[in-house]
């Protein structure tokens, strides 16, 4: 048996283990150029640099009137409607004296500084397009969206490495970029072992349970945007693994797997990867998740292995592998962004390892606890909306203030 079998590493923090996996792992940098429209949740290769001003010009934001400030000495004053400027149309120059009808996002036209929304007006009949009784003081500038006070020309509106979520899609839009260029997906395999793995549809024979963790890590992958190559369940024979290693490291950039990472003796992974490649087994200290092995397949894929136990693949891959999944696309913020929240609830027993529990946020803006942590309930993963950060030997009464993970920054 080979030395890293059987020798228990030392437990490192998180952040060490993030740290070795981040300064080790580097960008694919590998791009393609997507149209817009297809590059949501994709990571920006190349900045996307405003050509224009937007908006373009400086145009009303109401429907009513475009005028001059100083033509409205006082309420009550009447100005001839010279010209009527809908959005889309460029007016012609303004006259003093006198007011454009006008439309929400229609350009200013030259001369006028001001626009009165029209429930502030009465049109009065008349020659041509009549005249418009202003009810209200007017000053300038009001009712004007100025040229440029989104974007300015030549402002860099997404830098390279951000991520692409709607609002920065319609940005991209608003400079008038039809295409981005973007990292491509990273490829990544995935496959479970465990002789008591089954899928869901097949019987569950006496020993065996239902292959959960395929389906979790598979789905947090896609919600990271990967191309999922997924092995399924590889039989935990020592070449079987060989042989799926190879296969994964042919096609994935990453290649993930869980279970058979701690020290128990009947698992064929670890030796399968030693002889494909190379491995690290880490005792990390947090919980759930302390056992992960992280090495390289064929020269060519990087491995991770995640704990068997369903909360611990769940909440290391949260935490350990999407950030590795961001920055194989060179993303710019990588870690998951957390805030101060209000445990509702009692913790006695501090334990040695850094904790993620399972909360919930309650209506009083407080958390709330899921009574059972074991690493086995998936159940409590489902009921949570996030996870608590507890330090390593802390026990806690309700009201302690402690950061907090929502699943939304770790799961997207
Ligand atoms: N003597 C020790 N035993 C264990 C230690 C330890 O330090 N000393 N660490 C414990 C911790 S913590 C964890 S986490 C687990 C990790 O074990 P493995 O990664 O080796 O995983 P397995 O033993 O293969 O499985 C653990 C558990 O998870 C179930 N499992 C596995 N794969 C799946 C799947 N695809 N879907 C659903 N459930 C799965 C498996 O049946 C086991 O119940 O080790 C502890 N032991
Ligand atoms: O890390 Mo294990 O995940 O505590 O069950």
């Amino acid at each position: 048996m080979s030395e890293a079998t059987t020798k228990r590493p030392a437990l490192q923090s998180l952040d060490e283990a993030l740290q070795r996996l981040l300064s080790t792992v580097q960008p694919l940098g590998l791009s393609e150029t997507l149209p817009t429209a297809d590059a949501l949740g994709r990571v920006l290769a190349e900045a996307v640099v405003s050509l224009i001003y937007v908006p373009p010009a400086d145009n009303s934001s109401m429907d009513g009137y475009a005028l001059r400030a100083a033509d409205v000495q006082a309420a009550g004053s009447v100005l001839p409607v010279a010209q009527r400027v809908p959005a889309g149309v460029v007016g012609a120059v303004h006259q003093a004296g006198t007011a454009a009808r006008i439309f929400t996002g229609a350009q200013i036209p030259i001369g006028a500084d001001a626009v009165i929304m029209q429930e502030q007006c009465e049109a009065v009949a008349g020659e041509g397009l009549g005249s418009v009784r202003v009810n209200a003081e007017v000053q300038a500038g009001q009712w004007i969206r100025r040229r440029g006070e989104d974007v300015e020309q030549g402002a860099t509106v997404l830098a390279a490495g951000c991520r692409l979520d709607a609002a920065a899609l319609g940005l991209a839009a608003s400079v008038g970029a039809a295409q981005l260029t973007v990292a491509r997906r990273p490829r990544v395999a995935l496959f479970s072992t465990g002789d008591e793995l089954v899928m869901p549809g097949e019987p569950l024979k006496p020993g065996a349970i239902y292959n959960s963790n395929r389906f979790t890590l598979r789905a947090m992958l896609q919600g990271l945007g990967c191309e999922v190559i997924d092995l399924g369940i590889v039989p935990d024979k020592l070449d079987a693994t060989r042989a799926a290693l190879r296969e994964a490291a042919a096609q994935a950039d990453l290649i993930i797997t869980s279970g058979g990472v701690s020290v128990g003796e009947e698992d064929h992974l670890r030796p399968a990867v030693q002889a494909e490649g190379s491995l690290d087994l880490w005792q990390i200290a947090i919980k759930p998740g302390k056992p992960l092995a992280f090495g390289r397949v064929a020269d060519k894929a990087w491995f991770i292995g995640l704990p068997g136990n369903p909360v611990s693949s769940f909440v290391t891959f949260a935490l350990l592998v999407r950030p590795v999944i961001l920055r194989l696309q060179g993303a710019s913020k990588l870690q998951p962004r957390g805030f101060m929240l209000r445990a509702d609830f009692d913790w006695p027993k501090a334990d040695r390892r850094r904790e993620f529990l399972r909360v919930r946020l309650n209506e009083a803006g407080g958390l709330d606890l899921f009574p059972n942590q074991s690493s086995g309930v998936l159940t409590s993963a489902v009921w949570a909306d996030g996870l608590l950060d507890v330090p390593a030997g802390h026990c806690f009464q309700r009201g302690q203030m402690l950061p907090y993970l929502p699943m939304s920054e770790l799961l997207t």
